[in-house]
């Protein structure tokens, strides 16, 4: 049975008991004059992975950078769990304190070190100049998270020389190393094959499980975002037409999100 909600007001399929980490309220933005996300509502639980789908211009990536602070919403509100509603530029910058980004292209530098890389994370404690090693805590929470996605024992080789499923688990490391309470990622895998991408995603969600991290992460694999996300927010025009559990999104659900804006907006 399908259980997709269609036009608003979206009724959600709770997935986890736990308060929702983070929650978007009636949010909309609207950019040149144009509405890219109108009355966006979702919610955002810890310890598990939301997987924002829909076609291209839906709205996904603007979604992403409202959670990242990058963004700032026309009307409507998100709160966080800790932070309560943001309203102030300080609990945007507390929120983007929180936060971390897996980069699609993995953002590496080369010639560095696997270790050297993921310490970049902690740029902003030494001065880029400095001939000094990097602080310990650093050094200790860079080697953990190079530990977590299985590379400690080449955290002393250059980048260069590792595949890109391996550079993208740097990537990862990089990300996680400074403890993040949400982790977002823009088609983060979309650039390795399949078996690869669900991997990985596998281990990011075992790791959002112990560590009891928010993560988003906009997927264009749909079968990906099927098997290995908690919870699916589908996009179209800006508009909310599926969140619900993941195994939920069967493929008529995917066939109405992923339906030409046309035809959705006949009689809206
Ligand atoms: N700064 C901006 N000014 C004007 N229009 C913008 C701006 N940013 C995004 N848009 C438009 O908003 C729409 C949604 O963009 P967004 O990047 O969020 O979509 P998306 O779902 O991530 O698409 P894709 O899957 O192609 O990356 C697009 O039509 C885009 O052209």
């Amino acid at each position: 049975m399908s259980m997709l909600h269609l036009a608003a007001p979206v009724s959600f399929i709770p997935v986890a008991p736990a308060a929702p980490a983070l929650r978007v309220d009636g949010l909309s933005v609207t950019r040149g004059g144009r509405a890219i996300l109108r009355q966006v509502s979702a919610a955002f639980a810890a310890g598990a992975v939301t997987a924002v789908v829909g076609p291209s211009g839906a709205g996904k990536t603007t979604l992403l950078n409202v959670l990242n602070g990058l963004v700032e919403p026309s009307c409507g509100m998100v709160a966080s769990e800790q932070l309560g509603a943001l309203r102030s530029a300080e609990s945007w910058a507390a929120l983007r304190q929180r936060a971390a980004t897996i980069f699609q292209d993995h953002a590496l530098i080369g010639r560095l070190s696997a270790l050297d890389n993921v310490l970049l994370a902690f740029a902003d404690t030494r001065h880029p100049l400095s001939p000094w090693p990097w602080p310990r805590f650093a050094r200790e929470a860079a080697a953990r998270a190079l530990a977590d996605v299985g590379l400690l024992d080449r955290a002393f080789e250059r980048v260069d020389n590792f595949s890109g499923g391996e550079r993208q688990r740097v990537g990862v490391a990089r990300a996680l190393a400074r403890g993040p309470r949400l982790l977002l990622g823009d088609e983060p895998f979309s650039s390795l094959d399949p078996p690869l991408a669900r991997r990985l995603c596998d281990d990011l969600r075992a790791l959002a499980v112990r560590d009891g991290v928010t993560v988003v992460l906009v997927l264009h694999q749909i079968a990906l975002a099927r098997a290995l996300a908690d919870r699916i927010v589908g996009l179209n025009d800006g508009r909310v037409l599926f969140d619900g559990p993941a195994h939920a999104f069967d493929a008529a659900t995917e066939a109405t999100v992923f339906a030409a804006h046309s035809h959705l907006n006949q009689g809206v």
